[in-house]
């Protein structure tokens, strides 16, 4: 894939972008085999699913640098020559707007949010780190908006965070948003997020949601009828929508074969997994650490049983918000379901619940792992189950990353 900010040296962040497209997949392949193979003798590989190459993620995390009239929507860049970032206020912002990475809905956004910054007063926060202490007036000067988060669905509707120092500026945004939603129709949810320290991290705890809905709504086609998962602002969505979708799908699948009558899907976020895989006479059961994201699937399962079908598939569903460790161990045996799904954050399913699946009655488990390092560490505790299937699925085009898919059958 050709990008021009790659190309002039002003962004690196695709690591793989000199390399062709097929070979990048070839040489996944060949990591998560050098990886899993050792506890994998018997595994059926399936080939790989692939993505698009570029117009494939749904999200956009973006700085913003420059000043109230022109702001710069992107990332931040090497300082130009002769510079330091000690001596130099305001560093050096990259404009990314056209990221080849994102979809055409997910550019066109980008003009009417800098509009949006420049009507409502939104001054760039100043990354520079500062020299001694920070007062209270350093920290004003140093402006307000510091990171722009833009989701795109599906169907093109648009999720937009703005990530700000204080509230000072809600009352502004509040009153620009009837501009916001004529220059922006499809935008679904507006919000902002507050993150008043002065470090390098995306976004706080608090969030204000600033239009009438709170959710964006993704609909995938892994179900008859489709699959509409609702996001919150700070629920985990996988981003890239297609190979979520051939993800859920491959799941299902693999669980339909072996037909369990019950599934725990633990780090199940939204429900995308749950969901797709609930079926008549299936007792199923999601636990996940976001409140929030837990609502959102308890919505989707209500709308579901509300359709064709829905009532028999649905009955056995259910979510709680908790840890995942902490559920499985304080679990009665005989809850045990026949399959367990778990899709860990990066750092893996850890020790634990390793040792915990390892020793119980469950004949699978289903791992979803975007890290095939932990899940190489957290297999070593697991010899019990064995890969029976794996599948490498390409959610991250033009780098290191991928999804791996591994069906682990019990000996
Ligand atoms: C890789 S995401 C997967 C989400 C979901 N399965 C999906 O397909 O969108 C990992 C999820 O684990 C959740 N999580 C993180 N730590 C957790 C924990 N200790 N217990 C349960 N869920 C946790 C995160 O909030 C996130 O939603």
């Amino acid at each position: 894939m050709q990008c021009h900010h790659y190309d002039a040296g002003r962004c690196r962040s695709c690591t793989l972008l000199d390399v062709a497209y097929p070979v990048q997949v070839a040489d996944k392949e060949r990591h998560v085999r050098g990886l899993l193979e050792p506890f994998a003798p018997d595994a059926a590989w399936l080939p790989p699913v692939t993505s698009a190459e570029g117009g494939f993620r749904n999200k956009a995390k973006m700085v913003v640098t420059g000043t109230v009239e022109e702001p710069v929507i992107g990332i931040v860049g090497a300082l130009p020559q002769g510079y330091d970032r000690v001596g130099h206020r305001g560093p050096t912002g990259v404009d990314l707007t056209d990221c080849p990475l994102y979809p055409p809905t997910l550019q066109d956004a980008f003009g009417p949010l800098a509009e949006l910054v420049t009507r409502a007063r939104l001054q760039p926060y100043d990354l520079t780190p500062s020299r001694g202490r920070v007062t209270p007036r350093d920290a004003a000067g140093r402006g307000e908006l510091k990171h722009l988060i833009v989701t795109v669905s599906p169907a093109g509707a648009l999720m937009v965070r703005l990530v700000l120092r204080s509230q000072e500026p809600v009352a502004r945004l509040r009153k620009h948003l009837p501009w916001l939603q004529t220059a922006l129709p499809n935008l679904a949810v507006l919000s902002v997020n507050l993150q008043p320290e002065h470090k390098a991290v995306l976004e706080g705890e608090r969030e204000i949601v600033l239009t009438e809905r709170e959710t964006l709504p993704m609909t995938l086609p892994v179900r008859p009828g489709g699959l509409t998962l609702h996001l919150r602002p700070q629920s985990f969505f996988q981003t890239n929508t297609d190979v979520a979708a051939a993800l859920y799908r491959q799941a299902a699948q693999w669980i339909d074969d072996v037909a369990p009558a019950s599934l725990w899907d633990l780090y199940c976020g939204v429900g995308g997994f749950a969901l797709t895989c609930a079926a008549p006479g299936r007792a199923v059961t999601g636990i996940e650490i976001s409140a929030e994201a837990v609502a959102s699937a308890q919505v989707t399962r209500a709308e579901l049983e509300a359709t064709d079908g829905g009532p028999a598939a649905m009955a056995g569903v259910r979510f709680a918000a908790g840890d995942a460790t902490a559920f499985a161990l304080g679990c009665d045996p005989a809850d045990v379901p026949e399959l367990v799904i778990v899709n860990p954050p990066r750092r893996g399913i850890g020790p634990a619940l390793a040792d915990w699946l390892e020793s119980s009655s469950a004949r699978w488990v289903l791992y979803s792992s975007c890290n095939a390092d932990t899940l190489a560490r957290d297999l070593e505790r697991m010899p019990s189950l064995r890969p029976a299937k794996v599948r490498l699925l390409d959610m991250f085009p033009q780098t290191r990353h991928y999804e791996v898919l591994t069906l682990l059958e019990r000996h």
